[in-house]
């Protein structure tokens, strides 16, 4: 079975417009088709998003079990009580942990709470790469489902980074080389709990925003997440991204803006209540982060060092002034814009 997890839910309405993002298969980029690499780079030059076909590898098909097993474990971890959940809570600066529905984002103009809980799990805690933090029990009894997510993320990210590298002329390692699995990093695995939308009718799911990191894998069964429209008589409006059973969703974030001098793109995206009926039931999404390792120097690589600013998209370039950062102080720099 493809995926037993949305036999449960109302189906996503069909008269609700969503965004004609393209898709990408993973047993096409891994086995080098030079087309379906050329379809990626343009998906992360236009829309910033793609929908990854995970049906056809053994590799996609685990990750798509393990994301389901996670969404499962998800239930049963937010469904403790707040105060046992805030005992995992992140600190300051470090996004590793619990964050609570509520949130306001200090960058956005609307100021409005978001309605999104999530827990933050560290690839270096799970995987030895940095002493851990705290974790609730049931994500140590679990250690073994997540350790496998992160790995196989990884390595279906690497993929991806690999074929857009070669499409572009460069070594095939270009990315890759930024995002090493054994390295210290901000990489991780995010398990998202949106309440319903009928306990909070003003509550934003979660704010716009770009992801910082290098690239995202993320599964959802419901809909909510939104991008905004490409189409010049739409201009910024929002459209819904519909879950596809198999797929993954892609997104770069904004250190490949960073390091190929805004070639490719980082797009904005939020999540809102599901349209229909599916407004009414939580919402689940599993995320997996990658992120430069710490010691990476935040700059273009050379091939783009002297881009013409008009080839420059979406997505944030550079930090306040022109000091160069590495990845950590970064991570550290954007977790506080956060608000978080
Ligand atoms: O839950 C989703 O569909 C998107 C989550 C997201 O954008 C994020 O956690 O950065
Ligand atoms: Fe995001």
């Amino acid at each position: 079975m493809i995926s037993r997890t949305t036999d449960d839910i109302p189906p996503f309405p069909e008269d609700v417009p969503t965004a004609p993002i393209g898709t990408i298969s993973l047993a096409k980029i891994v086995d080098g088709d030079r087309t379906e690499s050329a379809q990626a780079v343009e998906a992360c030059r236009t829309h910033g998003f793609f929908y990854l076909d995970l049906t056809t590898t053994p590799l996609g098909q685990d990750l798509v079990n393990d994301a389901e097993e996670l969404q499962d474990l998800s239930k049963q971890l937010f469904d403790q009580p707040l105060k046992d959940k805030m005992a995992y809570q992140h600190t300051p600066g470090n996004l590793f942990g619990y964050k609570e529905a509520g949130t306001v984002k200090q960058t956005d103009v609307t100021l409005r709470p978001d309605s999104t809980e999530f827990f933050n799990i560290a690839k270096d805690h799970m995987h030895g790469v940095a002493e851990s933090r705290t974790y609730p029990q049931e994500v140590l009894d679990n250690k073994v489902l997540f350790q496998s997510f992160q790995k196989k993320a990884h390595e279906v990210c690497m993929t991806i980074l690999a074929a857009l590298a070669t499409q572009l002329d460069l070594p095939p390692k270009s990315f890759m080389d930024k995002n090493i699995f054994t390295e210290p990093s901000g990489d991780h695995c995010r398990l998202t709990h949106k309440i319903p939308h009928v306990t909070d009718k003003n509550a934003i799911g979660l704010p716009s925003h770009t992801d910082f990191g290098s690239i995202t894998l993320l599964f959802n069964w419901l809909g909510g997440l939104q991008i905004q429209s490409r189409d010049l008589e739409k201009a910024g409006e929002w459209e819904f991204v519909k879950p596809v059973p198999g797929h993954a969703i892609i997104n770069l974030g904004d250190a490949m803006v960073t390091f190929t001098n805004g070639y490719l793109k980082s797009a904005k995206h939020r999540v809102v209540p599901a349209p229909g009926e599916q407004a009414e039931i939580s919402r689940y999404s599993v995320v997996y982060f990658v992120r430069p390792h710490n010691a990476v120097v935040m700059e273009p690589l050379e091939k783009f060092r002297d881009l013409a600013p008009e080839m420059k998209v979406a997505g944030k370039f550079k930090p306040e002034g022109d000091k160069v950062l590495t990845a950590g102080e970064w991570m550290t720099q954007r977790t506080k814009q956060m608000g978080q």
